[in-house]
Formats: structure tokens, sequence, C-alpha cells
């Protein structure tokens, strides 16, 4: 059992409360400056807290605090050097963090699916204890990359799953306009992403093949491939995960020059 803190209990925050609640193996005290969203995140965690001090006894402390404030958080911490920080925060460098703290520094880029175990998450850092790998790998999946590699993944897999729910959305759309019903379009379309999610995953095919594997000869998804294929879908979506990384970068710049 690890004692863990999450500091901010917000969209991020919660998510991840709420997916180390799951195991019940943990220790979690949750803290945030303001009082409702620690009432919404009481019955997953140990304990709840407004005060910077006492979520800083934790082994481990995840600051999910906006970028800009990440920097003044940490300071008012004042960690010791058997502690681990995970800051979660888009663009703030190790660096950064560093010269704000004796802890050793990981950072971490989680995604919402925290909350149901599912989340796919970047790591990077010089001490990646096993104890944070494990608390990690209760709410998903973690990859580690290089710290030049977090505002892509920023993108990837952080900003990746609003991506994911608008094209999931225009699927459902797509099925309601052709007469589905609109509960039953958003199981068909969540439950197919889902799976098919699952398949690349699991599968040792490419994507490439999997999608031969989907196309009959003379059938009906060669129709819909062969528009999509025609379309300039492919470029949008990559211009979209470009703007997600520069503005992860740009946040660095801002929260360096602070
Ligand atoms: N929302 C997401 O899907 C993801 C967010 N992140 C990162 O997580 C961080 C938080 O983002 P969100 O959860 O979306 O923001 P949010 O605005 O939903 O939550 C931030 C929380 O921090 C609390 N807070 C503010 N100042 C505080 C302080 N001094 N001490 C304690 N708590 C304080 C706020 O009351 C709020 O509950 C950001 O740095 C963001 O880059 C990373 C990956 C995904
Ligand atoms: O939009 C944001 O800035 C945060 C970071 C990745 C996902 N949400």
């Amino acid at each position: 059992m690890v004692h863990v803190s999450v500091i901010g209990c917000g969209n991020m925050g919660s998510a991840l409360i709420r997916g180390l609640a799951r195991t019940g193996t943990h220790t979690v005290t949750a803290c945030d400056v303001d009082p409702q969203a620690l009432d919404s995140v009481t019955e997953f965690c140990s304990n709840t807290t407004t005060d910077l001090e006492t979520a800083a006894e934790a082994e481990i402390v995840f600051v999910v605090v906006k970028p800009d404030i990440t920097g003044t958080v940490v300071e008012d911490l004042d960690l010791s050097a058997e502690q681990t920080l995970v800051s979660i925060a888009a663009g703030v460098s190790t660096d950064v963090l560093e010269a704000r703290t004796d802890a050793a520094v990981v950072r971490l880029m989680p995604n919402l699916a925290a909350e149901s175990g599912t989340m796919a998450g970047a790591i990077s850092g010089t001490e990646i204890g096993e104890d944070v790998t494990s608390v990690l790998e209760d709410v998903g999946i973690v990859v580690e990359i290089h710290e030049e590699q977090m505002d892509v993944a920023t993108a990837v897999n952080g900003s990746g799953p609003a991506f994911v729910f608008y094209l999931l959305n225009a699927v459902k759309q797509a099925g309601i306009s052709s007469g589905l019903d609109p509960e039953k379009a958003e199981i068909l379309a969540a439950q197919t992403f889902k799976g098919a999610a699952e398949t690349v995953l699991r599968d040792e095919r490419t994507t490439d093949e999997l999608i031969d594997a989907v196309c009959s000869p003379k059938g009906t998804t060669i129709e819909g491939m062969n528009v999509l294929r025609n379309s300039s879908v492919e470029e949008t979506v990559a211009e979209a995960v470009a703007a997600a990384e520069e503005r992860s970068s740009e946040l660095a710049a801002e929260v360096a020059n602070e």
C-alpha cells in the first residue's frame, strides 16, 4: 500500500482519484482549495484536505493543477528527497520543477480514462521508482518516453480522448441520421471504438491488415474506406495533433519565462 496525495481535484485529478479507488489498495489524500471539488471525490479517497502541508506528507505527490500555478504549488509543498513528485501539467518541464523541489521528479501525461482504469499514460524522469509505476499501472497503461517527446504525447494521449470523443460522435450522428435510436447509436459507436482499440492492443496485425480483415471482397466496408481514403481526414487529424503539440510547447515557453 502506498500513500498517495492528489493536489487539484478537477477533471484530471478526480479521474485519477476515482481510478485509484477502484483498486482500493492505496491511501489517497485529496487536496483542493475548492471545497466543492473535494466533496465530489470524498467517497473515493481516504481523506480530503485544503491544506497543502497535509498533502505534502504522502510518499507520492501528484500535482494536478493548471500549468501556470504548478511551479508555485510545487515550491510551497517543500518535499524531501525521499518523496516523489508527479507533475501532470502540460508544458511544465522537469528543469522548472527540479528547481522548486528536492523530491524525485516524474512527469506524467495521463488522460481522463484513468477514471475507468484504462488510461494511456506517458512518463518521463531520471528516477522512476517501481512504486510510481505500480500506482500508475493501477489506472491504466504507461509508457516511458523522453522528455522532449512530452509535447507530442500531450497531444496524442492527453488531448487524444477529446479527438476520439469527436470522431465517435460523428459516427454516432451518422447512425442517428440514418434512423438509429440515439441511445442505441451511442452504444454501437462507443463499443465499436472500444472493441477496435482492444483489437489493436491485443492483435499482432497492423492496422492496415486489420482494415483488410473487415473489408469483405465486394462488401460494404470497402465502399466506406474508399470515401475515407479519398478524403483529407488523415491530414486533418494530423493537423489537430500538431496544433495541440504546438500549444503544449508554447505553454512550456510561457511557464519557463514566468
Ligand atoms: N483535463 C484533462 O483531460 C487533462 C489535464 N491534464 C493536466 O492536468 C492539470 C489540471 O487540469 P484539469 O483537471 O483539466 O483542470 P481543472 O481546472 O478541472 O482542475 C484544477 C483543480 O485544481 C484546483 N486548484 C487550483 N489551485 C489549487 C491549489 N493552489 N491547491 C490545490 N488545488 C488547486 C482547482 O480548484 C481545480 O479543482 C493541468 O495541468 C492539465 O495540463 C493532463 C492531462 C489530461
Ligand atoms: O487541454 C489541456 O491543456 C490538457 C492537457 C492535455 C489534456 N488536457
